[in-house]
C-alpha cells in the first residue's frame, strides 16, 4: 500500500528529519514539500545528500488552500504559525502537527504514541508531544499508573542539544560561540512544555500536580534530551524497573535499562530509554529518560503517530538502529 504524504516546514530541523525518515518508509511517498523562505528551491538544493528519488521535488510556498491530494500532512512550523493555517486544511487529509499549537487543543489528540497508541488509532488530527515531554512522560508513566510516586511532587531537570531550538535558532544564544563549552539553564518556572506535562501527569496519576518543577538546560551537543526527574515515593529501584518493564512489554520503541541512559544511545532513532534509581529510606525515586529531540522528540514520534492513524504497522520505517558513536 502506498500513501501520499507531504511536509510543510521541510527545510527546518524537524521537517528535514521527517523527510529523512519518510525517504525510507515502506508505505509513504513524499509528494509535497512546502515552506516560506525556502519555497522555489529543490530538495537537492537544501539537502545535498537527499535520496535521488526526492532530489527534484520543489518546495512550494505554503498555502493550505491549494494542497495536492494527500493522505497525511506533517506540519513542522514554528509554534504559533500552524493553528490558523492547519484549520484550513481539508478534513480528508490527516495531519500530524510536530509544533506546539495543538497540544491538548480541542479536536486534536495528544500523540503520546508509546503510552496510549489505542487512543491515537483512527484519529485524523494528532498533536505530537514536545521533546522534553516525550522523554519525561515516557519515564514517569509506569510510576504514575502504578502509584509508585506522588504526582504532586515532581522536579524535572532536563538537558537538551542545541538542535532543539530549530534551524532558526531564535537568537544568538544558539550560535557556536555562545553554546560551545557552555551550559545554560533557561525557561525557569514558565517553559512552554509545562502545561502539556502537567496535564499528562494529572491524567496518568489521577491527582494534582501543583508541585511540578521543570528546568531545561542547553548543552553543547547537536541532538539529544536527557531528563533526570526527582520524585517522592517509597518504591525500590527493582520495583520501578519491574513496573516499567511490564508497562512497556512488547512496545517496540521504549527500552528499560538497568544503567542510567545516555543521549547517544538514541541518536538518529525513534527510541526512548528509561531507567530508575530509588532509595526508600529517603522516600526518593529518581526517574531518567532519554530521547533524540528530533527522533522521538519530533519526527520519529510523528511518523509513529502517522503509522497509527493510517492503520500501518507502528514500526514501519522506524526500525533503523541509532547512530553510534
Ligand atoms: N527542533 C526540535 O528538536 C523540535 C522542534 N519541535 C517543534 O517543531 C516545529 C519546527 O521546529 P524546527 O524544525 O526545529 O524549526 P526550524 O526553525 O528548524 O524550521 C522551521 C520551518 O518552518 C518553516 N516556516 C517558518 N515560517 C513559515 C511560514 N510562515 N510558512 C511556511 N513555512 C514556514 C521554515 O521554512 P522556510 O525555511 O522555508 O522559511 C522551516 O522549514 C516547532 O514548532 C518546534 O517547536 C518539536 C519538537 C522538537
Ligand atoms: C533548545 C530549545 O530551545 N528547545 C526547545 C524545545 C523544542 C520542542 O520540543 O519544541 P516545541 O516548541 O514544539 O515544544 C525549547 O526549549 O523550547
Amino acid at each position: 500500500m502506498s500513501m501520499r504524504v507531504g511536509i510543510v516546514g521541510i527545510s527546518g530541523f524537524g521537517g528535514g528529519e521527517a523527510m529523512r525518515l519518510i525517504a525510507n518508509h515502506p508505505h509513504f511517498d513524499l509528494v509535497y514539500a512546502a515552506g516560506e523562505g525556502s519555497a522555489g528551491s529543490r530538495l537537492l538544493d537544501r539537502f545535498p545528500g537527499v535520496p535521488q528519488k526526492l532530489a527534484g521535488l520543489v518546495i512550494e510556498k505554503w498555502d493550505p488552500a491549494s494542497l495536492p491530494k494527500l493522505d497525511v500532512l506533517f506540519a513542522s512550523l514554528p509554534t504559533g504559525a500552524s493553528a490558523e493555517a492547519l484549520a484550513r486544511v481539508s478534513k480528508d487529509i490527516k495531519i500530524v502537527d510536530i509544533g506546539g499549537d495543538h497540544r491538548y487543543a480541542e479536536g486534536w489528540t495528544y500523540g503520546l504514541a508509546d503510552i496510549w497508541p489505542d487512543q491515537i488509532k483512527g484519529q485524523a488530527r494528532i498533536a505530537n508531544p514536545g521533546c522534553f515531554p516525550a522523554a519525561t512522560l515516557t519515564a514517569l508513566a509506569p510510576l504514575l499508573v502504578n502509584n509508585l510516586i506522588e504526582p504532586g511532587n515532581i522536579v524535572i531537570d532536563a538537558k537538551t542539544g542545541v538542535s532543539g531550538a530549530g534551524r532558526g535558532g531564535a537568537d544568538s544564544k544558539f550560535g557556536y560561540a555562545e553554546s560551545n563549552e557552555n551550559l545554560q539553564p533557561y525557561g525557569l518556572l514558565k517553559h512552554v512544555h509545562m502545561p502539556e506535562m502537567a496535564k499528562t501527569i494529572a491524567r496518568l496519576g489521577g491527582a494534582s500536580v501543583a508541585g511540578l518543577v521543570f528546568t531545561p538546560h542547553l548543552v553543547p551537543m547537536t541532538r539529544g534530551v536527557l531528563v533526570t526527574i526527582y520524585c517522592r515515593g517509597s518504591a525500590t529501584t527493582d520495583q520501578c524497573l519491574d513496573a516499567a518493564r511490564r508497562f512497556y512489554f512488547e512496545r517496540a520503541f521504549v527500552r528499560v535499562t538497568d544503567n542510567p541512559p545516555q543521549t547517544k544511545w538514541a541518536t538518529g532513532s525513534n527510541l526512548a530509554f528509561v531507567s530508575y534509581a530509588a532509595d526508600p529510606a529517603r522516600n526518593l525515586v529518581i526517574a531518567m529518560g532519554v530521547v533524540d529531540n528530533l527522533g522521538k522528540g519530533a519526527a520519529g514520534q510523528a511518523l509513529q503517530n502517522a503509522n497509527l492513524i493510517c492503520g500501518l504497522p507502528e514500526t514501519a520505517g522506524l526500525d533503523g538502529a541509532p547512530v553510534w558513536p
